[in-house]
């Protein structure tokens, strides 16, 4: 399907895989320096691995990928996950329950998410999720990251797509908001750079500080990387998990088959912790079709849009000029018949299961995490947050949404796929439970 801007054709969004796949290898880019949307995110993402292409972007890659996926980060990430579990989100889900309040699931994910990123990130904890709440430099910093992502994303609908150049030159209205915000967010950034810098060599487990040990990397360099990474984890983990419980809570059946799993886990490791060690994570399977299946149909990031280098044309016989923007839809591709069969529309985890183990589907064809040379870079460190919070909070409580409806909940307008609203959950304690 093509779109039009300003009287030419200037784009297409497709759902088909085989036009997927040619986007995704070959051909096609981010944001090419010059480009208008390189522009709308400059001032807040740099030259950062979003916003970034060619040698730049593949340095950035080729580090953020060597550091991101060593065992140290990963017990770094189950650590900094089991820490955020075990004394912010289970202690506020118990204090919910005994006092009977109604908890906005999808406002503590998001705080959890942020935490648990920071921690990761640059080993900073903001706190999010605290029972006093947070205070002082990292408060501003979550608020101003979220204002300055917030306000960039709406440059996107600007009609005129000259508005917020003028608005930004004459410093006033929500461009001067966003110069306070990115201002907040990137002197935070760089003061942790500056001390991270300075640490011993056996205190490097985060990921700016390893990215910092090499001394090549200019501050600038190095902050745009950690802004994509915060960027990254914040929405998308939450976005998730808030679909997924609400999906969960409309099917019991499959809600006892995640609590089945997890109790058998526990009874062959009678002796571990309150949270879930990686290994026992790698074993539960249902919950890792569970999840998948549902952002087969809630995919956190709904589309994404690249753009095209040269004349082409894909796969399908459309044809592509340079410069066009082409979208893909994960949103549509999850739903169509010929992907995924009769029963498309269904919740069924069991799709994903062969003789009960996860057999995972092409990335072409399940673009949750994009594909190709561009994929997500944390695709393993969200399955580690997402399956952890699941089993801790099924093992102990039932979350019932208060929104008595058998509709499907509205979406916003965003980058992310958000629940409007969010989802107020009522806390039970589940029978049967072990000790919190
Ligand atoms: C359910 C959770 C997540 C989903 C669905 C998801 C999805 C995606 C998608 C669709 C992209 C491609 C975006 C684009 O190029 O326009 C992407 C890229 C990326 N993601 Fe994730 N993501 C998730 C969680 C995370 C987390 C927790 C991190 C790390 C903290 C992360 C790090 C990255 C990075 C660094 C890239 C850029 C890769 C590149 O351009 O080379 N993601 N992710």
């Amino acid at each position: 399907m093509g779109f039009r801007s300003l009287g030419q054709v200037s784009g297409i969004i497709t759902a088909d895989p085989a036009n997927v796949e040619h986007m995704l290898k070959i051909n096609f880019r981010n944001y090419p320096k010059g480009q208008r949307t390189c522009a709308l995110l400059e001032d807040f993402l740099g030259r950062g691995i979003f916003n970034s292409d060619g040698e730049h972007w593949k340095r950035q890659r080729k580090l953020a990928s060597h550091e991101f996926n060593t065992k140290t980060l990963r017990n770094f990430v189950v650590d900094a996950v089991q820490f955020e579990i075990q004394y912010r989100l289970l202690p506020l889900l118990k204090r919910a329950e005994e006092r009977d309040e109604v908890v906005e699931l999808q406002d503590v994910l998001e705080r959890f998410a942020f935490d648990n990123v920071c921690k990761v990130a640059f080993d900073a904890d903001p706190a999010c999720l605290r029972e006093d709440g947070f205070a002082g430099a990292n408060s501003d910093f979550m608020r101003a990251f979220g204002e300055a992502q917030f306000l960039v994303g709406w440059r996107f609908m600007d009609a005129l797509k000259v508005t917020w150049r003028i608005k930004k030159l004459l410093n006033v209205g929500s461009e001067r908001r966003i110069k306070e915000a990115i201002s907040i967010v990137h002197n935070y950034a760089s003061d942790i750079i500056r001390s991270r810098r300075e640490r011993p060599l056996d205190q490097k487990s985060d990921l700016l500080s390893r990215f910092a040990s090499c001394d090549d990397h200019s501050e600038e360099f190095l902050r745009d990387i950690v802004i994509s990474f915060l960027l990254a984890g914040r929405e998308t983990t939450s976005s998730a998990l808030t679909w997924f419980f609400w999906i969960v809570s409309t099917r019991p059946d499959v809600e006892m088959k995640i609590v089945e799993e997890i109790k058998s886990i526990r009874t062959r490791n009678p002796n571990s912790s309150k949270t879930f060690s990686f290994d026992e994570l790698r074993e539960m399977h249902y919950l890792h079709a569970a999840i998948s299946e549902s952002m087969r149909l809630y995919p956190p990031v709904p589309m994404d849009t690249q753009s095209c280098e040269e004349d082409d044309t894909m796969p399908d016989g459309t044809f592509v000029g340079k410069g066009w923007f082409v979208t893909y839809s994960a949103y549509a591709m999850g739903r169509l018949e010929n992907i995924w069969g009769k029963d498309c529309e269904e919740y069924k985890p069991e799709r994903w299961l062969e003789n009960g183990v996860f057999r995972p589907e092409s990335p072409f064809r399940y673009p949750v995490f994009h594909a190709g040379p561009r994929m997500c870079l944390g695709k393993e460190m969200a399955y580690i947050q997402m399956k952890s919070i699941v089993a801790c909070v099924f093992e102990r409580f039932q979350l019932v949404s208060v929104v008595k409806t058998k509709s499907t909940p509205e979406h916003v307008l965003s980058l992310t796929l958000r629940m409007k609203g969010g989802l107020p959950v009522q806390v039970t304690k589940r029978e049967e439970q072990r000790v919190c």
